[in-house]
């Protein structure tokens, strides 16, 4: 792997003595990592059912270093999130509770945001934003497979979120757009578009998106800005910048856990690959003063037509009857204290429940995804290793009861999708762009 040379220069004037350490780890092999997702699944019990070796990661309960696949059925399921280490510093670093207002500044593909949304328990409003349509896309398919039901999946300029809500959010995470230093190692394809100008570019951006995240952050809320760089320009200097440009916010010293190194700026955290097991990360969280908090009027909602409410009964063994957010002929369960979003790019408000068709309701996938075993009055439970599992993953039809409705199929007691048994058959719900070739 070659390095650029201004980028070596660089390192050596930061890192000092330990600058030969810091090259060596450039002959390791990339950290990888999996998070377990907690809204389906206790870590401990992951570990058991694992099929790959696990070691735990420090600062994150959930984490774990390891080789995992992204098409074993597991994954599918949304059991985990494959996160390298130091990325999953950031969720228990802001720390978000339920019932809280939470917001993902800059989200795709959802690694953060998902653990965010774990750590809210499928309570209170989270907010997923991602300014790439496309890259929006991929984090709504990650928010539906980990099975999270309070998130607003929008794609949006920063500056629109702020116009809309103002100082709203409890909690808010800038997990910026950096020069992405600390994924030389894993993606090296990345090393050719470094240049000297880099760095500098990058921070006038961070400063950009830091002074519209400072305004929808509420009095008494934290913000937290993170980067996968080394460069001082992007982290030490850009949170100090961003604290003599915003007196109304103060810097909140992050505990040290082990792996966490001290940033050149006391209380900001650094993870180094010489280090720790992770890649590299920066952390810097900040805390406002005041108590100034706007209030939105709330998202209207409608009681649930009849079609899914006879769905429903067939479906669910304890249905709730709760309103929904009708939206042409598709039902969703916006999250909790929802405000009116109208004016914004929204992909997904909580969660899908479905379509009408006439007089029939047709499920969606991020519903099932949703579910725990048990939830689902017709289950079809099978192995990760057994055939038919690969056979519904791939798309096909599996032999069934002569039963009539919809129903979930299991993986190793987790839903991976929907399934609706037709005249001795199991006709496969797995949306097309989700099944293994
Ligand atoms: C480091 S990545 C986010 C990774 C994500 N938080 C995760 O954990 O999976 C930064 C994201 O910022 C987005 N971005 C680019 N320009 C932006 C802007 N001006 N404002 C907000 N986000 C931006 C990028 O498209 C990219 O998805």
């Amino acid at each position: 792997m070659k390095l650029p040379d201004a980028f070596l220069a660089n390192m050596k004037e930061l890192l000092g003595d330990e600058y030969g350490a810091f090259l060596a780890s450039y002959a390791e092999k990339p950290e990888r990592g999996l998070r377990v997702n907690t809204l389906k699944i206790a870590p401990e019990d992951y570990r058991e059912l694992s099929p790959w070796p696990l070691t735990p990661v420090p600062w994150e309960a959930a984490g774990y270093v390891g080789a995992a696949e992204g098409r074993h059925p597991h994954h599918l399921a949304g059991l985990f999130y494959i996160q390298e280490p130091s990325a999953m510093a950031a969720a228990g670093t802001l720390d978000p509770k339920p019932h809280e207002r939470v917001l993902d500044l800059s989200a795709a593909p959802g690694g953060k945001a998902t653990a965010l949304a774990a750590r809210m328990e499928n309570t209170g409003f989270f907010v997923a934003n991602e300014i790439v349509p496309a890259r929006a896309r991929t984090l709504l398919s990650n928010v539906e497979r980990m099975g999270i039901r309070n998130a607003v999946v929008v794609s949006e300029d920063p500056r629109r979120l702020l116009d809309h809500f103002g100082p709203y959010f409890d909690r808010v995470l800038v997990d910026a757009p950096c020069s992405g230093e600390g994924m030389f190692r894993r993606e090296p394809e990345g090393i050719a578009l470094w240049n000297g100008k880099t760095n500098e570019a990058c921070a006038q951006r961070q400063s950009r998106i830091l002074d519209t995240a400072a305004g929808l952050v509420r009095g008494g809320g934290r913000l937290l800005y993170s980067t996968c760089t080394f460069s001082p320009l992007e982290n030490e200097e850009a949170a100090a910048g961003f604290l003599a440009r915003h007196s109304d916010f103060v810097l909140e010293p992050i505990a040290p856990l082990p792996g966490f190194s001290e940033g050149l700026l006391p209380g900001t955290v650094r993870i180094w690959p010489h280090k720790a097991p992770g890649e590299g990360h920066f952390m810097a969280r900040f805390r406002k003063k005041g108590e100034e908090a706007s209030r939105l009027p709330e998202l209207a909602l409608d009681a649930a037509p009849k079609p899914l409410r006879e769905f429903a009964e067939g479906f669910f063994t304890a249905s709730e009857e709760g309103p929904v957010l009708p939206l042409k002929e598709s039902c969703f369960v916006p999250p909790e204290g929802c405000p009116r979003l109208s004016g914004l790019r929204v992909l997904r408000c909580g969660l899908a429940l479905g379509e009408v068709r006439g007089k029939h309701f047709v499920p969606h996938h991020a519903m099932a995804m949703a579910l725990l075993k048990g939830d689902a009055r017709r289950e079809l439970a099978l192995a990760a290793d057994d055939p038919r599992l690969l056979a519904y993953l791939r798309g096909e039809t599996v032999p069934g009861a002569p039963d009539r409705g919809w129903g979930v199929v299991l993986v190793d007691g987790y839903p991976v999708g929907l399934m609706r048994e037709s005249e001795g058959i199991y006709k496969n719900g797995l949306p097309k762009g989700l099944r293994l070739y």
